[in-house]
């Protein structure tokens, strides 16, 4: 049995086609049931059980084994820091992290900044040199910029949508981020074919896409 814990939201809503064209089986239900496991057996990749989970709880389920491998945002891993494997850039999910702020800040000094990254916001702002305090809140981040909280936001932007509708502007672009493919330490030696099978079926999808690209 191959357990797969999945960060539940945009994470598997972009990586689940990957896999799909990878002919990893899914759950039929996994897009629309309120079920956080899924178990499907007898397929070519052996037995699999997937496991949905809260985003920065899919590195915990892998680091500590009840989870064989996991996919994941680049964010969350380096936020996180947790003992895993990391296996493949799956490419999905792609945004970045940035320093945004309101326009008249731009080139204001910064005390503080409000981000859901503090340890990513810290080493960011350190590496500048700048001494600000973080702030750290669990979402609608732009809101703390808007509101006059903080002068900076140290947050995930995608389309620039939010940013635009509450009149902020990026800064700095510190990273991008897209979903990886993590595994177990210990399930790695443990379940290496099957494990193997996995990234060779997601690679031959990925492999195809630049081939398509190139094109
Ligand atoms: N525009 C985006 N905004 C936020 N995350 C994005 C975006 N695009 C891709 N991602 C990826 O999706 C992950 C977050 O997914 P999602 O927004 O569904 O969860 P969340 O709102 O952070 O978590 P929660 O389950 O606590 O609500 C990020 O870690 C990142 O890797
Ligand atoms: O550039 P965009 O395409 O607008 O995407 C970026 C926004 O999406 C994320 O928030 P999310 O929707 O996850 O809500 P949250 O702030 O509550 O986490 C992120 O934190 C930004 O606010």
């Amino acid at each position: 049995m191959l357990t797969i814990a999945l960060a539940k939201g945009r994470t598997a809503d972009d990586v689940l086609p990957l896999w799909r064209r990878a002919g990893i089986p899914v759950p039929a239900d996994i897009d629309d049931s309120r079920a956080l496991v899924f178990e499907l057996a007898g397929t070519p990749f052996g037995d699999l059980r997937y496991l949905l989970a809260k985003p920065v709880d899919v590195p915990t389920y892998v680091q500590f084994g009840v989870a064989d491998i996991g996919v994941v945002g680049k964010d969350i891993l380096l936020e996180y820091d947790r003992d895993v494997y990391e296996l493949l850039d799956l490419g999905t999910g792609y945004c970045k992290l940035c320093v945004a702020g309101r326009a008249v800040h731009k080139n204001t000094r910064p005390r503080r900044v409000a981000t859901k990254y503090p340890r990513l916001a810290d080493e960011y702002f350190r590496s500048q040199g700048a001494d600000v305090e973080i702030v750290t809140l669990s979402g609608s981040i732009e809101l703390a910029a808007v509101i006059g909280l903080t002068e900076r936001i140290f947050d995930l932007v995608q389309s620039g949508a939010t940013l635009r509708a509450n009149g902020l502007v990026v800064f700095d672009e510190v990273l991008d981020v897209t979903a990886r493919l993590i595994a177990n330490r210990s399930s790695y030696r443990t379940k290496r074919a099957e494990l193997e099978r996995v990234v060779a079926a997601l690679e031959a999808v990925l492999a195809g896409q630049e081939e398509e690209m190139r094109r």
